[in-house]
């Protein structure tokens, strides 16, 4: 049930028994999540002020330079979700392996495994424009009590018991679904406490927003192509407004609240595309299509795909309905 306003762990409690698998064990991990986020919402709100700004000198195993956010956020998440002992494994875009967590000890019965982009948006950290952080669960696979197995992670999208992030932006926000449509809390930072002010919320079937980085639109395959000078065409309701902040969470939840589509295609420079699939496209992908939207890599919906690696990148292409079924024709077109 929601009411307007009820605070997180209010609807968390109030929500539990609709889980197919309702314990209170992926209550107590949707909490620790929130207290790691308001932990890192605290570092990135004074992120001008202190230590936090610029790289931290070492490369992640994506070979990007980790930002020294990028680790906090990382070593937060992690320690929060160890410490109160709510999950059998973690897998982050900042590790090189995933990390078994107790998993092989017969008290700790934990069955979840979480996959998280501690920090989302890492290249607008230091320009003070949002980032964000986001988390996929699943149930594991392997016996309880026994160490988690790389198979516990790579499970198709459509596996995922409960998806979400939390955007740092003019305000903090932590969007989730467990399946049971998308939900949004704000947090008030006076009182430290998450309010739903955003329930049920529904990717609008028609938009008029395309986010993509068409720095890149000579490396994009023609369909790609064909379809963002189809969104700059005047005709009709087009041309379509061009919006791309640079960090997928908040271009995600943009396009969620007004209607538009986010496309990050593979190119002649990213053979397959640069967001990871476990991290960033099924995490959102399950988010949009709870919340009427649609998610593919191109022929492909994005959580019907097997992972293969923890790193792996996909392209991918996610928004209102008519929108990506209008870019599927594009695409179409050229397979
Ligand atoms: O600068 P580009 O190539 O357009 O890439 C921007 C995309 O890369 C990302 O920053 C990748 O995420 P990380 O910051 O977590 O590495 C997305 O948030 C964003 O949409
Ligand atoms: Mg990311
Ligand atoms: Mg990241």
């Amino acid at each position: 049930m929601t009411r307007k306003h009820q605070t997180l762990g209010e609807f968390i409690i109030e929500n539990q028994t609709s889980f197919q698998y309702s314990s209170g064990e992926l209550s107590k991990l949707i909490n620790a999540i929130r207290l790691a986020a308001k932990v890192v919402n605290h570092e990135v709100n004074k992120a001008g002020l202190v230590d936090v700004i610029g790289a931290a000198g070492d490369t992640n195993i994506q070979g990007e330079d980790q930002q020294k956010l990028d680790v906090f956020a990382n070593d937060k998440f992690i320690s929060t979700l160890t410490n109160r002992d709510v999950v059998c494994g973690i897998a982050s875009e900042e590790e090189d392996s995933f990390i078994s967590i107790n998993s092989n000890d017969e008290q700790h019965q934990n069955k979840y495994v979480v996959l998280i982009d501690p920090l989302d948006g890492s290249s607008n950290i230091d320009v003070n424009v949002s980032v964000g952080t986001i988390f996929s669960i699943y149930r594991r696979i392997t016996p309880v009590g026994t160490p988690v197995q790389l198979e516990d992670f790579l499970q198709p999208g459509h596996q995922q018991v409960a998806a979400g992030y939390v955007v740092y932006g003019t305000s903090t926000m932590l969007v989730y679904t467990t399946g049971d449509g998308v939900n949004g809390f704000t947090l008030n930072p006076a009182l430290g406490t998450f309010y739903l002010s955003h329930p049920n919320m529904q990717f609008p079937e028609d938009g008029k927003i395309y986010s993509v980085n068409e720095g890149n639109y000579v490396h994009f395959l023609q369909g790609v192509k064909d379809y963002i000078k189809y969104c700059q065409q005047e005709e009709g309701d087009r041309p379509y407004t061009s919006r791309y902040i640079g960090s997928l969470v908040s271009d995600f939840h943009r396009n969620m609240i007004k209607g538009g589509i986010y496309m990050y295609p593979k190119s002649s420079v990213t053979e397959s595309g640069k967001l990871r699939l476990l991290y960033e496209c099924n995490p959102m992908a399950f988010l949009a299509e709870q919340a009427n939207g649609i998610a593919i890599g191109g022929k492909t919906r994005i959580m019907d795909i097997q992972p293969t690696e923890l790193h792996q990148r996909v392209p991918f292409f996610c928004g209102s309905k008519n929108m990506v079924k209008k870019l599927q024709e594009f695409l179409a077109k050229y397979q």
